[in-house]
């Protein structure tokens, strides 16, 4: 037999309540009570009404006593339908039979509510009276309407029998030895957790499980946060809207709020509608500021004070824990963003005009907020230039991510670009940010662009358009604030008349072109480049590397179609394998015009150094002893080594062969002097071998 318990006079929560025989009510000033009654003279646990032996019964175990119809209860009492109770100052009137009633109507909906939002939604929907649906009705009036409840199934705590009123515990705040396991369970759970959505579904479906909530939530304040909003049970997610006005106060507080507190006549708005009780609790980083909120909700019964407590605990470690993941997410970006941009060469090299043209016009575009369309050879320095224009821009400070899309397959592209939600196909076991998301607030540079298949390039405009993308299998937008640098070696415009490329993608990238000009279009860039590379190496070896005149007239005569990404190779390939510091024109490994030939009026070229003029035993010592100054770069003690005679027959020897230097470093050009001795800092030979560099003086 059904009934319910109507509040006539006083302050109590809820003001109404529906009975059955299989859930009985308990009465009191405590939280854990079905009923809570605002009264001092009120006990904890006051009073408990019961179905027994086919009877209402109401048994009183309040200091003060109770009173039925007047008559103060001794011991239980039956119950009959219009039966008045007085607990304190406060009066319910008892009414059997009253689900069948028009308020009683209501009581699948909130149920409904409850096992399914996602189906139900607000108060309209629920086929709730329509005052409920507006924002003007007082909470009074609200309470009649939506709190009738039944209690749910499993609405006990674990462990807690309702039909037994010693479990209401007198200490109600104090957290239970299954509630203190169940923290522990939850925190060890939490620490081997990698990803900030699972740590965040972990906590939800702990307090879920713990503690009588009927819908969990979390909400993120910073609107950078990856997981903005999570609402458990899922089902909750669509129409799950999380209160505005509990998380502004908890905002500006900085404290827990407690819906119950607020007292009778509050308005708990409408997002509120459909529950008793609502705990809002601030998750705060290390300035105390919040950066999300833990929304908690709960049917029936208002919370009781160890869910308040358990809350608590569940907070103070999910805050710090994800901050941690926040940090090591931060950490994880920028490792990326390292590994992808480590620069080889972060400055332009080069005095030529069009190199000097160059930087004008990076000068010029780098402040501006609009993208860059960078057209240029392979090897020629368009990365170089992004790099340029990310460094001097206004976004400098930020991350600079490097695509190539050419090396992207284009069913990897979105997923790549945009990132993914955990679960938006088999092996997306976590949340991934994309590539937008991790240059936000800086450059994304996409290398390549003109090997975007159309389905990229459309998907890529829309991006760029927006600011905003969409996340494989995410259920929202996520807005970033990138700058897009593109480069390409192919010509767009060609591109477009033959259908693939985008004409409006070309417009969107293409509000500044810059041109890098090949290598071959500034040779006279050439020697200062190679310096530059030489140092370098010179640095990592521990070597002092140098080029002949020969070998850099060999250089800038070449046509480079690798430019100077293929100098650069050339210049490593020939100082790794060379045994000597000095290269000559022959150890640059070209194939291509060699260095011009020496003046008329110059003495015959000897011999080249590596073979001898003859089988002639002085002739191949003469060679053997010229190869090994020229390995050495002139070092005699170093050369006398190699040959196997000591310091002094070697200088004899050079003496009666009349062997210079010059002759030997500068094979035909007597006006070559060793050419690109390092800048300060870079390695030089130690001084044990400087001492014997000048052949002529030994
Ligand atoms: N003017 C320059 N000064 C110094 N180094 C340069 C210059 N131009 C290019 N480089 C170097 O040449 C190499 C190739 O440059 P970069 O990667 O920028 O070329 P790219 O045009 O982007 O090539 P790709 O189109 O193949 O990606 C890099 O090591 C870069 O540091």
């Amino acid at each position: 037999m059904l009934a319910r318990l109507v509040l006539e006079t006083g302050d109590a929560v809820p003001t109404a309540l529906d009975l059955s025989p299989a859930h009985p009510a308990t009465l009191g000033r405590g939280r854990e009570n079905a009923i809570v009654i605002r009264c001092d003279i009120v006990s904890r646990l006051h009073a408990k009404i019961y179905f027994d032996d086919n009877r209402w019964v109401i048994r009183d175990f309040g200091l003060n006593g109770t009173r039925v119809n007047g008559v103060r209860v001794n011991g239980a009492v039956d119950l009959d339908d219009g039966s008045v109770l007085q607990i304190g100052d406060v009066q319910f009137v008892f009414t059997v039979g009253t689900m069948t009633g028009p308020k009683t109507m209501m009581l699948p909906a909130v149920e409904a509510e409850v096992a399914a939002p996602a189906s139900s939604g607000g108060a309209a929907r629920r086929g709730t009276p329509p005052p409920l649906a507006t924002a003007a009705v007082t909470r009074a009036e609200t309470k009649v309407h939506e709190l009738v409840y039944r209690e749910m199934p499993g609405d006990t705590h674990e462990g807690e029998d309702p039909g037994d009123p010693g479990d209401a515990d007198p200490d109600g705040d104090r957290l239970r030895v299954d509630e203190l396991d169940a923290l522990c369970r939850y925190m060890t759970a939490a620490l081997a957790i990698t990803e900030r959505y699972d740590l965040i579904h972990h906590t939800l479906r702990t307090i879920l499980n713990q503690t009588s909530a009927r819908v969990v939530g979390y909400l993120g304040l910073d609107p950078s946060d990856p997981t903005p909003k999570v609402v458990h049970p899922e089902k909750s997610i669509v129409d799950g809207r999380l209160s505005r006005r509990l998380t502004a106060r908890v905002r500006e507080t900085r404290r827990a709020t407690w819906l119950f507190e607020d007292g009778p006549d509050s308005d708990p708005g409408e997002s509120l509608s459909a529950f008793t009780d609502a705990i809002c609790l601030p998750l705060a980083g290390h300035d105390g500021a919040p950066f999300a909120a833990l929304h908690v909700y709960r049917t029936g019964r208002i919370f009781a004070e160890r869910d308040m407590r358990f809350l608590e605990a569940v907070a103070g470690f999910l805050a710090p824990s994800l901050d941690i993941h926040r940090a090591r997410r931060k950490l994880e970006a920028e490792n990326s963003r390292l590994r992808v941009v480590a620069p080889v060469a972060d400055e332009l090299i080069g005095d030529s005009a069009a190199i000097m043209n160059l930087r004008q016009t990076i000068a010029r575009a780098a402040p501006q907020p609009v993208t860059v369309l960078i057209h240029g050879e392979s090897g020629a320095g368009k990365e170089l230039v992004a790099q340029a224009l990310h460094r001097n821009g206004p976004r400098g400070h930020g991350p600079l991510v490097v695509v190539n899309c050419a090396a992207i397959a284009p069913t990897l592209l979105e997923a790549e670009l945009f990132g993914y939600r955990k679960g938006a196909f088999s092996g997306a076991d976590r949340d991934h940010p994309g590539l937008f998301e991790q240059a936000d607030d800086g450059t994304l540079f996409l290398d390549e662009v003109g090997e975007l298949s159309l389905e990229s390039q459309a998907k890529l405009l829309r991006a760029i358009e927006g600011n905003s993308f969409r996340p494989v299998g995410g259920t929202r937008d996520v807005k970033v604030d990138v700058r897009v640098v593109a480069a390409t070696h192919r010509d767009l415009e060609e591109e477009v008349r033959a259908g693939r490329f985008r004409r409006d993608l070309l417009f969107r990238l293409n509000v500044i072109n810059l041109r890098v000009p090949p290598l071959r279009e500034h040779p006279e860039d050439i020697p200062e480049l190679a310096r530059f590379f030489l140092e370098r190496l010179s640095t990592q070896c521990r070597r002092a590397f140098r080029l002949t005149g020969s070998a850099v007239r060999k250089l800038q005569s070449f046509p480079w179609p690798g430019n100077v990404r293929q100098l650069r190779a050339v210049l490593e390939s020939a100082a790794v394998l060379s045994e000597a510091d000095v290269i000559d024109a022959d150890a640059l490994p070209l194939a291509g015009p060699a260095a011009p030939a020496a003046p008329a009026d110059t003495p015959a070229p000897e011999p080249p150094a590596d073979l001898p003029a003859s089988l002639n035993i002085d002739d191949i010592e003469t060679w053997a002893i010229r190869k090994a100054l020229l390995q050495t770069a002139g070092n005699v003690s170093q050369a006398s080594r190699l040959l196997g005679m000591s310091r002094d027959t070697l200088h004899t020897k050079l003496k009666k062969k009349g062997i210079g230097r010059d002759s030997i470093l500068h094979p035909g050009d007597p006006n070559d002097s060793v050419l690109f001795t390092p800048r300060p800092g870079a390695a030089r030979p130690k001084p044990a071998e400087v001492d014997s560099i000048h052949l002529g003086d030994h």
